[in-house]
């Protein structure tokens, strides 16, 4: 048998690490003696052969950047079988022998396709959002968390020195897993998110409750999954009479140098997902689960459901006064 080539891309929308699982999958799978393409802009640059071969130093100076240097996208053709089986010639025609993809649940789904029609896959779960079940953490989630809250402590600042409420809408698509970690770390006094119902009148009852104990600045959390802002401030302002201003945090949450945690992670997985590929072993998907690295079928995975920590939000309702 020749050398294996493996081929690494990063689809879906970029996270923080992606660059430091990139290297990790560079590296173990040059050391293993195989070759490596790089492709560029996710299932995109798959079906249109863009590629090209890696070497140590490809992946030198990244592992502290955020971003992807292989790019992404969002790739429509590849929801389509026309778009999975022209990849799939070119994987052929490249002489690829598997491919790891750096992505999110979507990602995955394209991964399990490629992989039915003979190009074994093994997705590393890259996204801020920590919406996929089958794994504890995923790439990307712990910086973006640590950006919400720098961003957030300075919004603080003016909404105390206001006496203002402060409404900020973290992303997380329809998880509210970003808005309770990142709520609780920046003391909000109410955190809305799709999995718990809420009422605005609740939020208000809150701030009037803390208003009664002194408190005269507020900080409310918006899972993006809830989205609203403007509404949801203007029915605040209307109810308590404070002066209520809305912000939403956007792209900035996704971008800046990864954190110990996301190169850590990222590192652990890109090798593990190499090992799987060494042994002929695709349609999975990596996870972490109580500290270890484990790897799931990518069906399976994706049937998974993911608790919200509905402790936490307990807590953080608790102490939010
Ligand atoms: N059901 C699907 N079947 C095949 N490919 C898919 C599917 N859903 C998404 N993809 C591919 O994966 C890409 C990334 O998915 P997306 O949901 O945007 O991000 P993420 O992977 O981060 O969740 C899509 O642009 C598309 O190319
Ligand atoms: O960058 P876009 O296309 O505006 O997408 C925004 C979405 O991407 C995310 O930032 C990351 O989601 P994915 O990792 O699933 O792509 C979500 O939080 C958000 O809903
Ligand atoms: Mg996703």
């Amino acid at each position: 048998m020749g050398q294996k080539t493996i081929g690494v891309l990063t689809s879906g929308g970029d996270a923080p690490g992606m660059n430091a699982a990139v290297r990790s999958v560079v590296r173990t799978a040059l050391k293993k003696g195989f070759r490596v393409l790089g492709i560029q802009r996710g299932y995109n640059g798959l079906i249109h052969g863009e590629m090209f071969e890696m070497n140590m130093r490809s992946v030198s100076d990244i592992i502290h950047r955020g971003g992807t240097i292989l790019y992404t996208a969002r790739c429509l053709e590849f929801k389509e079988e026309a778009g999975v089986l022209k990849a799939v010639e070119v994987c052929k025609n490249a002489g690829i022998d598997g491919i790891v993809v750096i992505g999110g649940d979507g990602s995955f789904r394209g991964a399990a396709d490629l992989s039915r029609l003979g190009v074994p896959c093994v997705g590393i779960p890259g996204t801020i959002d920590n919406d996929i079940s089958c794994t504890d953490y995923t790439i990307g989630y712990d910086t973006a968390m640590n950006t919400a809250v720098e961003m957030i402590d300075k919004i603080r600042d003016t909404a105390q020195s206001h006496d203002r409420c402060s409404v900020v809408e973290v992303m997380g698509r329809h998880a509210g897993h970003i808005a309770l970690n990142t709520g609780i770390a920046c003391g909000a006094s109410y955190i809305i998110v799709p999995e718990v119902e809420y009422d605005v009148n609740d939020v208000v009852k809150k701030i009037r409750a803390a208003g009664e104990l002194g408190k005269h600045h507020f900080i409310i959390l918006v899972a993006e999954g809830i989205g609203k802002v403007d509404e949801i401030s203007r029915q605040i302002e209307e109810a308590t009479g404070i002066e209520t201003r809305g912000t939403v945090l956007g792209h900035v949450q996704r971008g800046g140098n990864p954190t110990v945690r996301d190169r850590v992670v990222a590192s652990r997985m890109g090798y593990r997902a190499v090992e799987l590929l060494e042994n002929g072993i695709g349609n999975r998907v990596i996870g972490i689960k109580d500290s270890d690295i484990v790897d799931y079928d990518i069906q399976e995975a994706l049937k998974m459901k993911k608790d919200f920590d509905m402790e936490l939000y307990h807590i953080a309702n608790e102490i939010s006064f």
